[in-house]
């Protein structure tokens, strides 16, 4: 009788070999696309480790040898193991003119969040939470500036008094737009945690076999997370639903914040307490993390470079006496955009952008197919510093995009060569049709952050260093270095 031994051998003897089937059918169909790394078994699954760790290394090497092509690199968080990597700005507009039902931004972030186990919530309802930032969040927000600013003012003052800045306000303003609810301490910890435990559940899920995916993703501590806010958030999403479906679309005192454009946006199956917490939890993890990420970069990078306080401060002094704190101002600041932009030009929040599924064989106008299942995404990092696109690349130009506007006459309400504006060099946002929705609300919620804390605080890096402390980089991903810092003194 075959003992316990013989039998797992067995079995993990069957699993290697339907991985390596699996692996070898793969790697069949992208043979046409060269490889940076190792395109053997085990091999690559090493070098798929190397990515997380050094994946910004990999798509520079990438760039610098196939420039105008394509390469591939070992990544877990594809459902195929592999991640095609284009650099060419034609390929770029082969990308973005692509029906969302061959390349599918959906199917791969289903597959790098892994939705399915991590937050079944959103997996199962519709994206309607994108109309919902595109249309009433970014038509709304203009009109409630001052509730913009004042929590940045709300928000600066606690951070400073309590001696660490940890930028939260984002969970109120988008989330509910009623104090009470939205600056709970435990709301705001639970949602900023949220972001976190998702991104480490879905690398972990990504390299646990499809089996035993359920299993452990139920174990992650993001259920809990969406749970406990779901809690928290009952009462106030509850009586809204209830008002909703009693008097329909429109009573008397409806408030006018994400709950409500949520609940007139979803159809009548998402139209519940689970999918509406789920929808606001996943509005701020695309919204919490991005923008603290870029308002931190550039506070870094202008600490490093104290020449540009002054003329910013100027900008912000004259336009704020003559327009107030308002949307219309911030348009006005083209100083600040500027210094934003160049600011996530050179750093950014990740190496890569665009990534997509193909839900169908894709080919591009030069002939390169991209088979059905794979993952595809554009080497952006590189782009945004390469001589071809940019003078004198690597050199922090803190108002080089206001002088282009300037060389081409390009009038304040021109986007051209702003930080909203998307462009095949500069994919901050992404690009083409599932660009960042929240890139109005973002960059004006950061450049309002920005000014106040300019005008308000003098600031630098400790020893009137001029160096911007190392990032920390994460399968791509760019963070600020978390052990880094920056003095504050309140200006008399
Ligand atoms: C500086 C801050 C931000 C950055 C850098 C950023 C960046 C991005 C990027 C790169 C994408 C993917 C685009 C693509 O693949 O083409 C994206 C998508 C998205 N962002 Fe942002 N984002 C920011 C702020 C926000 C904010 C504040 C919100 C909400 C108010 C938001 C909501 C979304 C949503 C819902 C999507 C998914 C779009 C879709 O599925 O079509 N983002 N963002």
């Amino acid at each position: 009788m075959a003992s316990w031994v013989d039998l797992l051998a067995s079995v993990t003897g069957a699993f290697f070999l339907y991985k390596w089937f699996n692996f070898q059918h793969t790697r069949a169909k992208l043979a046409h696309i060269p490889t940076l790394g190792s395109d053997w078994f085990i091999l690559s699954y090493l070098d798929a480790w190397r990515f997380v760790f050094k994946g910004h290394f990999i798509i520079e090497e990438g760039y610098s040898k196939y420039k105008g092509q394509t390469f591939k690199v070992a990544c877990h968080t594809t459902e195929s193991g592999w991640l095609v990597v284009i650099s060419g700005l034609e390929m770029v507009e082969d990308m973005r003119k692509a029906p969302a039902d061959v390349l599918s931004f959906r199917g791969a972030s289903l597959d790098l969040i892994q939705t399915r186990h991590t937050s079944p919530n959103n997996f199962k309802a519709t994206p309607f939470h994108i109309p919902v930032v595109r249309s009433p969040l970014t038509r709304t927000f203009p009109g409630r500036f001052a509730d913009v600013t004042d929590e940045i003012r709300v928000s600066c003052d606690d951070w400073f008094r309590a001696g660490y800045v940890d930028p939260d306000f984002h969970s109120w303003l988008l989330g509910l737009m009623e104090p009470s609810t939205g600056r709970n301490p435990e709301y705001l910890n639970i949602q900023e945690m949220w972001t976190i435990q998702i991104a480490v559940a879905a690398n972990l899920l990504c390299i646990t076999p499809d089996w035993l995916k359920p299993i452990v993703g139920r174990l992650m501590p993001g259920h809990a997370s969406e749970k406990r806010a779901k809690q928290i958030l009952a009462p106030l999403i509850q009586k809204r639903l209830a008002k909703h479906v009693a008097l329909g679309g429109n009573w008397e005192g409806k408030p006018n914040d994400l709950i409500t454009w949520l609940i007139d946006n979803a159809s009548p199956e998402d139209l519940n307490l689970d999918v509406i917490n789920a929808k606001v939890m996943l509005i701020n993890f695309a919204s919490i993390h991005t923008t603290s990420l870029t308002s931190t970069n550039t506070l870094f990078d202008l600490a490093a470079r104290p020449e540009y306080i002054a003329p910013l401060r100027a900008e912000i002094e004259e336009v704020v006496a003559a327009h107030g704190w308002t949307k219309d101002a911030m348009a006005r600041l083209v100083k600040l955009d500027s210094f934003m932009k160049e600011s996530s030009r050179l750093g950014g929040v990740a190496t890569m952008a665009m990534r997509r599924k193909a839900y169908k064989d894709f080919v591009f106008s030069n002939g390169m197919v991209i088979p059905q299942g794979m993952s595809v995404c554009v080497a952006s990092g590189p782009i945004q510093l390469d001589s071809d696109y940019y003078e004198d690349p690597m050199e922090f130009r803190g108002f080089r995009f206001v002088e282009l506007r300037g060389k081409e006459a390009a009038g304040l309400e021109s986007l051209q060569h702003q930080m909203v504006s998307l462009d095949p060099t500069y994919m901050l946002f992404g690009y083409g049709r599932n660009a960042c929705p929240g890139r109005f609300f973002a960059v004006n919620e950061v450049k309002a952050l920005l000014a106040h804390i300019i005008l308000n605080y003098d600031f630098k890096i400790p020893g009137d260093s001029r160096v911007v402390p190392e990032p920390i980089w994460f399968s791509g991903g760019r963070n600020s270095n978390p052990t880094a810092e920056i003095l504050f003194r309140k200006r008399k």
